[in-house]
């Protein structure tokens, strides 16, 4: 039986759909999700084990870590993707924001891979460690100025992992840009965000699976970055 793929805040968009793709292929996944949705039963049918996670604080991720010891004892992957894309507000309490940008995007990952170590290494073949970052890893964002030194500061685990674990593991980042919209983002934002990228388009979640599938089926690529921007880079 092939050890399952651990996939973060699997519940919706990118997760999902990358959690979908896997279980089509026979893959068995777990799944974490912090809020219920209609999504998790379709999920749970197809077989994938769901393990409810808030990563917000300490005690969730060293929670998770306990239901996840019970679940399994081999991982053939983990991709880090649960994320809350908040951004500073003029009443924020910005330490409460940096902590929990901090905690969801760096601490979670990074006690979930050396807690899973073991796991991953046991799985026989090549295991993989995605971490799903974002475009603004490298250039910061004005809006976003927590979540944004948190994605960068969880492309850095890419780079201490990817030694760490060598040669059984591999690991890498994806950083994506735009791939989906959000069902709240009106004309005007979806006019101004196409306009940022070289191919001005908005691919949806098949360009993540497509990345997911690349790395899973690399021999040879660890401590990389795919960039998925549409050539933003350049604009
Ligand atoms: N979509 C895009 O265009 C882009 C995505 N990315 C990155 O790709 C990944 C997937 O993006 P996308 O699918 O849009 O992500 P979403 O914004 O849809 O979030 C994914 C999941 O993360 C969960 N989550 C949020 N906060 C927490 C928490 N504290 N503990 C546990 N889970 C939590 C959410 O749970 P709940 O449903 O309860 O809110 C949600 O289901 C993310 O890491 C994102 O930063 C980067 C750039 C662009
Ligand atoms: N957790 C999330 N992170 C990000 C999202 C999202 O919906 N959830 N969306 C983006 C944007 O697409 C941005 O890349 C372009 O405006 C960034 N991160």
């Amino acid at each position: 039986m092939t050890a399952p793929i651990l996939i973060t805040g699997g519940a919706q968009r990118l997760g999902l759909a990358i959690a979908d793709d896997l279980l089509l292929k026979n893959q068995p996944v777990i799944v974490t999700y912090r809020s219920k949705k209609p999504s998790l039963d379709i999920l749970n049918e197809k077989g994938a084990i769901l393990i409810q996670a808030n990563f917000a604080h300490a005690d969730g991720i060293a929670k998770f870590i306990g239901a996840l010891k019970e679940e399994t004892d081999r991982l053939r992957g983990i991709i880090h993707n649960a994320s809350d894309w908040a951004k500073e507000k003029p009443d924020s309490d910005y330490n409460a924001l940096l902590l929990n940008m901090m905690n969801v995007h760096v601490n979670a990952p990074y006690q979930i891979n050396l807690a899973c170590q073991n796991m991953l290494e046991n799985n026989g073949n090549f295991a993989d460690i995605i971490h799903m970052t974002d475009f603004v890893q490298e250039k910061g964002s004005q809006k976003h100025i927590a979540y944004a030194a948190s994605k960068a500061a969880l492309h850095n685990l890419t780079l201490s992992f990817s030694a760490l674990l060598a040669p059984k593991v591999k690991v890498n980042s994806i950083a994506p840009a735009l791939l989906m919209f959000n069902e709240w983002d009106d004309q005007n934002y979806r006019q101004r965000a196409l306009k940022k990228s070289l191919l001005q388009n908005c691919p949806g979640a098949k360009e993540a699976v497509n990345a997911v599938n690349f790395i899973l089926n690399s021999d040879y690529v660890t401590g990389q970055v795919l960039h998925l921007n549409g050539g933003r880079h350049l604009k």
